[in-house]
């Protein structure tokens, strides 16, 4: 997630390369993230920490507690950074007291941030005041739309627009696979799964039609979609979707504690 953020980021010029520093433990990656887009990397989390206005913490969850213990006091050779958290689950109240009286903004973002096309959802911390909030927007609206939300509602985000891609994707590659079933070539089943996806939500998202008209709309009386339809309402669609979201959350809040 943390080299989709970049590489958007660098594509729309919102930091020059040079302005950039990366940490990470892997030499092999270490090398490809600098030939690929030219920025400074280290392999001491130190170091960013030391040199940086936003902090960007893109490590997983589970290594949270063993890097952050690890970090010197963030802001003592200058001025204090905002520390941007895309972590699944990790509180603010665990962030500010492993980085007391550092603003952090807790973030959830997600995978299309690559195309420009991703959503955020951000939640601020108790030290956080609004040039420090403006700074953090700066680095996600160059990625997709931001939205603001009280910090209990971030593991719900994470069950829906986090994860939500995966649960997208899986629905294009059903779709291709029916359209296989039903005798398509793959290349043109894959094409018209994808667009009809793309198309739709372009459709939903310009018209501001409410889902459930835009399906009616489709649905002639004793034709083929309420044909459809049926079938997956007999396999448990929308439940699969809404349980699924449920999981998530659950997941992000068992991350956290
Ligand atoms: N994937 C997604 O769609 C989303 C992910 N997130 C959040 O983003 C975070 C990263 O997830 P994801 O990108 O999927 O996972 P990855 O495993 O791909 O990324 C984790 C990164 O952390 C690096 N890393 C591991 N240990 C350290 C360390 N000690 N110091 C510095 N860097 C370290 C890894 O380096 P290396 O690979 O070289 O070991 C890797 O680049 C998670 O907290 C997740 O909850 C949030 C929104 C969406
Ligand atoms: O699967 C995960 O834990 C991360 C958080 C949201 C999307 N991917």
């Amino acid at each position: 997630m943390g080299e989709s953020l970049l590489s958007r980021l660098i594509t729309r010029a919102a930091y020059q390369p040079g302005d950039i520093l990366i940490s990470d433990p892997m030499q092999q990656r270490r090398e490809f993230l600098a030939q690929q887009y030219g920025v400074g990397v280290t392999a001491d989390n130190s170091e960013v920490a030391a040199a940086t206005e936003v902090l960007l913490l893109a490590i997983k969850p589970q290594v949270f507690e063993s890097v952050a213990t690890a970090l010197p006091s963030l802001g003592q050779n200058g001025p204090v950074p905002v520390i941007l958290s895309i972590l699944a689950g990790v509180p603010l109240s665990k962030l500010e007291r492993a980085f007391p009286g550092v603003p952090i903004v807790r973030s959830m973002p997600n995978t299309p941030a690559t195309v420009g096309a991703g959503i955020t959802a951000i939640a601020p911390g108790t030290q956080v005041q609004p040039e420090h909030l403006d700074r953090a927007k700066t680095v996600l609206q160059a990625v997709g739309d931001v939205v603001q939300v009280p910090e209990s509602l971030m593991d719900a985000v994470t069950g829906l627009s986090g994860s939500g891609p995966a649960y997208v994707a899986i629905f294009i590659e059903a779709l291709t696979d029916g359209g296989v079933r039903a005798g398509l070539p793959r290349p043109i089943a894959a094409q018209l799964a994808l667009q009809t996806v793309l198309g739709t939500a372009t459709l939903i998202q310009e018209t501001q039609l409410h889902p459930a008209e835009l399906k009616d709309r489709v649905t002639s009386p004793g034709g083929t979609t309420i044909a459809g339809v049926a079938q997956l309402e007999k396999a448990g669609f929308r439940s699969a979707c809404i349980e699924a979201v449920q999981a998530a959350t659950e997941r992000s809040r068992q991350l956290g504690s």
